[in-house]
């Protein structure tokens, strides 16, 4: 179950590798409302995200599409908070202050990664997330990430 649209595809000029629709070489994560403090994105892997051995996710890229769908949901919570649809008035913008991964397990190259995140607690600062990633119904990683609020000319 998930709510609405993707909530990269209604934050404006973004450019970045992991999220950004604008970034033809990226990644272009999609991550969708689940309710008012969880949102889910699911991402299938490239052969060419892989580790050394072939057959398994580089922890890197694990690495960045927990924070692009963490950030995105710390900005689109933003524009809840601030009373408003997301990309809509003045921007809000978040950047990662904190991004702490524990590797549980590996994941399968040729599987989708299902990404769960959830709000923890917020300030007007910072956004505090934990999220987890699965691959083929194992959980392979968690992280606790730190959202920060940068000016919108950052
Ligand atoms: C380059 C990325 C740009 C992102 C935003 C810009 C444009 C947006 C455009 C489109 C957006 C669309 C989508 C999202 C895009 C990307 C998703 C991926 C995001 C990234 O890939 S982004 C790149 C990596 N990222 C950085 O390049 C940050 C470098 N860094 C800094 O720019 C500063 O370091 C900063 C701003 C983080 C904080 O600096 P600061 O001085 O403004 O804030 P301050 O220190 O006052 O902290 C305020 C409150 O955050 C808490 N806090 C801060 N850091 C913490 C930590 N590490 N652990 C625990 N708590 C922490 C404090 O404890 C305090 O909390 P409290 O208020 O409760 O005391």
């Amino acid at each position: 179950m998930r709510d609405g649209a993707a909530i990269q595809d209604q934050i404006p000029d973004n450019h970045c590798f992991g999220c950004g629709p604008q970034n033809d070489h990226g990644l272009q994560i999609k991550s969708y409302w689940r309710g008012e403090n969880e949102s889910v994105c699911e991402f299938t892997p490239l052969p060419h995200h892989c580790a050394g051995p072939t057959r398994y996710l580089n922890g890197g890229i694990i690495a960045t599409v927990i924070d692009c769908h963490t950030i995105c949901t710390a900005i689109a919570d933003g524009y809840r908070q601030a009373g408003r649809d997301t990309g809509t008035g003045n921007k809000i913008w978040y950047a990662t202050g904190k991004l702490e991964v524990q590797y549980r397990a590996p994941a399968e190259i040729d599987e989708p990664v299902e990404l769960t995140a959830k709000i923890l607690e917020r300030t007007e600062r910072k956004t505090v997330l934990s999220c987890e990633l699965k691959s083929a119904g194992r959980l392979c990683a968690t992280a606790n990430v730190v959202a920060v609020r940068v000016p919108d000319n950052w």
